[in-house]
C-alpha cells in the first residue's frame, strides 16, 4: 500500500490519499476498473491555536476542525480578565479542553496542550520559512507524529519536579533570593549535576505560559537560555542559566566600579550583543517575537560579559499584518516605551528598536531612562540627551565615569549616538531595523577592534558565524579592503 500526501482532492490539506492494489480489496466491495483504487481519508490533527484564534487574538469558537476528530473541542477562557495594564494580555488567553466531561484537564494538561499547540504552529511556520524543512503534512502523517513525539520528549526533559527546585533553593528561602520582578521572585540555586541556575518563581500562570512559550524555541547566544520549567499545582517556575555578572542596569547604575563599564569599547561590544539578540527575535526566530520590554534591567551579562536579552513575560508573536493588528492595551516600562506604540497601539518590531535606542542613550550618558534633573523633576533621557547629540555635542553628555574616548572611540561613540537618535525617532518608519542597527554597530566595533587586536577581531567574527559576511563587513568598515586581501588578518 502506498501513501501519498497531499491528496489530489479539492480539500487536499485535510486528506491523505491512499492507493490500494485492487487485489487486496475484499471481494464484497464493488471493484472499480484498473489495477489500483484510490481512497481519500480525512487526517486527524489536533486543533491548533491559530484555528481557534480570531485576528484580534480573542477566543472564539473553532473553525470546523481540519478533519473529523474523535473528541470535540471547545475553547474557554483560561484566566479571568486582566486587572492591570501590563497584565492585560488579550492573546492566547484560552485553553483548549475536550468537551467530554470524562476527560480530566488539570493544569499540567493545560500547559502541555498549549505548548504542544504552540510547537505545532512553530513547525508550520518553520516549514513555510525554511526551504529545507518539509511540513509533515506534505510528507507523511507519520513524520508529523514523530516530530510531535520529539517535541513532547523535549518538553518532558525540560520539565523539572517541584521537589528538585525546593531542595535546590532550600524551600525558596530568602538566602537564595537574588531578585524580584513584577511577576515574582528569582532564586539562585545549584542543581544536582552542579549547574548553576536562576529560578524565576512566577506568581502569574499567564506570565509563566507566555514566557515559557516564547523561550521554548529560542536559541541564540544573546538570548537567555531556558534550562527548564516546573508546573505543579499553583507553582510555576522557569529555570534559567545563572548569569554571573547580573544585569546591565546594575553595572550602569548600581555598582561603584565595574571593569566592563569603564571602557567605551566594552560598552559598544555589549550594545552589539544586545542588538544581535533583538535582531534574532525579529528576524530569525520562528515565530518572530516582539519583546516589548527591552531595558537595561532585562539584559543579563554572563561570566564572559556576553550580554543576553531576557524577561519575555510581555513578549508577543509578531503579527502577520502589522497595520491591522491593534492591541487593546499597551505594555512596557515608562522611559523605554515607544510613544507611537503608546498612541497607535500597533504591534511592530519598531517598539523594540525605540527601547533599544533608550538603552544606547543610557550606555552613552550613564543617566537612567527616567531620572530626576537638578531641580528634582522627572526627566526622560530621550528629551534630555537627544538635543545634544543632534547638535554634535555628544561629548557634553558622555558618562564621566568612563575615561575620555580615544580618537577611534570618539568616532565610534559619535556614530553610536547618531544611531541612538535614529532609534528613538518619533515615527517607527524613520527608525532603522534591528539588522541595520547590527550592521552599523558591527562596523563601529570592527573599526575599534582593528586598532586594538586584529587576532581577536578575526576570532570574534568567526565566533559570530559571520564568515560569509565577514568580507563585506570588514570591507565596509575599512572602505573596500576585504578580509582575504588584508594580510594582517589572515589566520596563521
Ligand atoms: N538568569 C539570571 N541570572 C542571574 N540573575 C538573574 C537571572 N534572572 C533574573 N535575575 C535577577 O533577578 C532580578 C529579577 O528578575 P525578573 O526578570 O523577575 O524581574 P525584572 O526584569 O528585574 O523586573 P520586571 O519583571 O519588572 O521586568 C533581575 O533583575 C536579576 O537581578
Amino acid at each position: 500500500m502506498e501513501i501519498f500526501s497531499p491528496a489530489r482532492s479539492s480539500d487536499s490539506e485535510n486528506y491523505l490519499e491512499i492507493i490500494i492494489p485492487n487485489s487486496s480489496i475484499p471481494h464484497f466491495f464493488p471493484l472499480p476498473n484498473g489495477p489500483t483504487t484510490s481512497l481519500s481519508i480525512p487526517i486527524i490533527f489536533p486543533p491548533t491555536i491559530s484555528e481557534t484564534q480570531t485576528e484580534d487574538g480573542c477566543s472564539k469558537s473553532n473553525k470546523t476542525p481540519r478533519a473529523e476528530t474523535q473528541l470535540s473541542y471547545s475553547v474557554v477562557p483560561l484566566l479571568p480578565p486582566a486587572k492591570s495594564q501590563t497584565d492585560n494580555r488579550n492573546s492566547e488567553n484560552y485553553e483548549i479542553i475536550p468537551t467530554d466531561p470524562s476527560i480530566s484537564t488539570g493544569p499540567r494538561r493545560t500547559i502541555g496542550t498549549a505548548i504542544f499547540n504552540h510547537l505545532t504552529e512553530f513547525l508550520k511556520l518553520k516549514s513555510s520559512n525554511s526551504p529545507k524543512f518539509t511540513h509533515p503534512k506534505k510528507n507523511s502523517i507519520l513524520s508529523f507524529f514523530s516530530a510531535a513525539k520529539d517535541l513532547i520528549e523535549i518538553i518532558e526533559r525540560k520539565q523539572f519536579p517541584l521537589q528538585m527546585l525546593l531542595k535546590a533553593t532550600n524551600n525558596f528561602s530568602e538566602d537564595h533570593k537574588i531578585g524580584k520582578g513584577c511577576f515574582g521572585s528569582v532564586y539562585r540555586a545549584t542543581l544536582d549535576g552542579g549547574q548553576e541556575v536562576a529560578i524565576k518563581r512566577q506568581g502569574s500562570a499567564r506570565a509563566f505560559l507566555i514566557e515559557l512559550k516564547a523561550l521554548f524555541h529560542l536559541n541564540h547566544k544573546n538570548v537567555a537560555c531556558l534550562v527548564g520549567f516546573c508546573e505543579d499545582g499553583n507553582e510555576y517556575a522557569l529555570v534559567y542559566e545563572y548569569m554571573k555578572n547580573g544585569t546591565l542596569h546594575d553595572h550602569l547604575h548600581e555598582l561603584q566600579s565595574t571593569p566592563l563599564m569603564s571602557s567605551w569599547t566594552a560598552r559598544i561590544k555589549v550594545a552589539l550583543d544586545i542588538a544581535r539578540g533583538i535582531e534574532y527575535l525579529h528576524v530569525y526566530a520562528v515565530p518572530q517575537i516582539i519583546h516589548r520590554n527591552i531595558k537595561t534591567s532585562n539584559i543579563l551579562l554572563d561570566a564572559t560579559w556576553t550580554a543576553k536579552v531576557f524577561d519575555f513575560c510581555l513578549s508577543e508573536k509578531a503579527p502577520m499584518d502589522f497595520k491591522s493588528h491593534h492591541l487593546d492595551c499597551v505594555a512596557g516600562t515608562i522611559g523605554y516605551m515607544d510613544p507611537e506604540y503608546f498612541s497607535l497601539r500597533q504591534l511592530t518590531t519598531k517598539i523594540d528598536v525605540y527601547s533599544f535606542g533608550v538603552v544606547l542613550l543610557e550606555m552613552l550618558s550613564g543617566y537612567k531612562a527616567l531620572h530626576k534633573n537638578e531641580n528634582g523633576e522627572q526627566r526622560l533621557i530621550v528629551d534630555f540627551i537627544v538635543p545634544f547629540i543632534a547638535q554634535d555635542q555628544i561629548h557634553r553628555v558622555l558618562d564621566p565615569r568612563v575615561p575620555p574616548p580615544t580618537p577611534v572611540e570618539r568616532k565610534a561613540v559619535a556614530h553610536v549616538g547618531s544611531l541612538a537618535v535614529a532609534c528613538v525617532s518619533l515615527k517607527g518608519r524613520d527608525r532603522p531595523s534591528m539588522t541595520e542597527i547590527v550592521n552599523n554597530l558591527m562596523r563601529v566595533w570592527v573599526q575599534i577592534m582593528e586598532t586594538v587586536n586584529q587576532e581577536r577581531l578575526v576570532e570574534y567574527l568567526e565566533e559570530l558565524q559571520l564568515k560569509e559576511d565577514t568580507n563585506n563587513c570588514y570591507a565596509a568598515a575599512l572602505g573596500g579592503e576585504t578580509l582575504t586581501q588584508n594580510p594582517h588578518l589572515e589566520r596563521q
